[in-house]
């Protein structure tokens, strides 16, 4: 797919991400890149030197010959953004927002404009081409923006098209996602050092159960239950340490984390939203 130019209007640790992989997965040349901020030039000069992409203030040439525009910026900072880009983006150019919780009906309304959108949720595992993406169209996007938001995303991982509905649950699971097990990681990197190990030893010791348990995962047809109980030996170690686990409602924590999670995506839309009431 030819790809003339990405703009990227937000240049933070997603926009990096997604930059990172596409760049390494050689899906998009980085000087066919530009990326912008509010103020942060130091921010810019970065992401050009790591990526050969190139930074911009100035809007005009941000947009001019963009197929794509990206939007990387905090639900918080979209409508300043969206009104911002209103009377420079056009219906020929397909805006990505990779915004939690914006719907497509409020960037419509701030636009005033027929522009094609496509929501994104990627996780910051696009930097190593390891993304779970998922993607939805707005009312004015065609099978060829899906085509276009589908090579992008391939490229740095694995996508899968869902409801704009859905959109505020694959955020809270997979956008999410890869904070919830960092904070498991370090927990255990805490009770390594507690119970006597030094972080040489540990480390890789935590780093390839990890890759082994998501390995297993993917490459058996076994249920997580399954392999866990595989692993638990009836009065063993593994039981005890469970047991734990259970008596702090561990699976039920996570359960609630991510439904809070996704209600939380639900409010930072309906911020937005709450501008159109008034
Ligand atoms: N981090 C993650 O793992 C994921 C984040 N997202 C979504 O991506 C978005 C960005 O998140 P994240 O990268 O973490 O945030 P960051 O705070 O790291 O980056 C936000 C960027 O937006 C810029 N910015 C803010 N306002 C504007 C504006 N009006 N015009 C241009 N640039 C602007 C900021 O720079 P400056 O202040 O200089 O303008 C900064 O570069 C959020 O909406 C989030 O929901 C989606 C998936 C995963
Ligand atoms: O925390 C957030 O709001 C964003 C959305 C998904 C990941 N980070």
């Amino acid at each position: 797919m030819t790809i003339h130019k990405i703009a990227f209007l937000g240049a933070g640790s997603i926009a990096e991400a997604v930059i990172a992989g596409l760049t390494k997965a050689k899906a998009v040349d980085g000087r066919r890149i530009m990326v912008s901020n509010r103020s942060d030039s130091g921010r810019l000069a970065y992401l050009a030197q790591e990526y050969g992409v190139q930074g911009t203030h100035d809007k005009e040439e941000l947009l001019r010959g963009a197929d794509i525009v990206m939007l990387a910026m905090k639900p918080k900072d979209a409508a300043e953004a969206l009104l911002s880009l209103k009377d420079l983006i056009g219906e020929d150019q397909l805006l990505i927002s990779l915004m939690a919780g914006v719907s497509t009906s409020s960037m419509d309304q701030l636009l005033e404009k027929q522009i094609p959108i496509i929501r994104a949720m990627p996780n910051t595992s696009a930097a190593i081409l390891r993304s779970a993406t998922a993607i939805c169209p707005s009312a004015h996007a065609t099978e060829r923006h899906v085509e276009m938001a589908k090579y992008l995303f391939a490229a740095v991982g694995v996508v899968s098209v869902v409801t704009e509905e859905q959109m505020h649950a694959v955020t809270a699971l997979s956008g999410s996602g890869p904070a919830y097990i960092y904070f498991v990681v370090e927990a255990m990197e805490q009770a390594a050092r507690e119970i006597g190990l030094t972080e040489d030893i540990s480390k890789p010791l935590i780093l390839q159960t990890m890759i082994g348990a998501a390995e297993m995962l993917k490459l058996t047809p076994k249920h997580p239950s399954v392999l866990r109980k595989e692993i638990t030996s009836p009065g063993g170690t593994t039981q005890a340490g469970i047991e734990v686990l259970q008596s702090f409602e561990f699976q039920q924590a996570l359960v609630q984390c991510i439904s809070r999670a996704a209600e939380r995506s639900r409010e930072l839309g309906e911020t937005l939203e709450q501008l159109f009431k008034q």
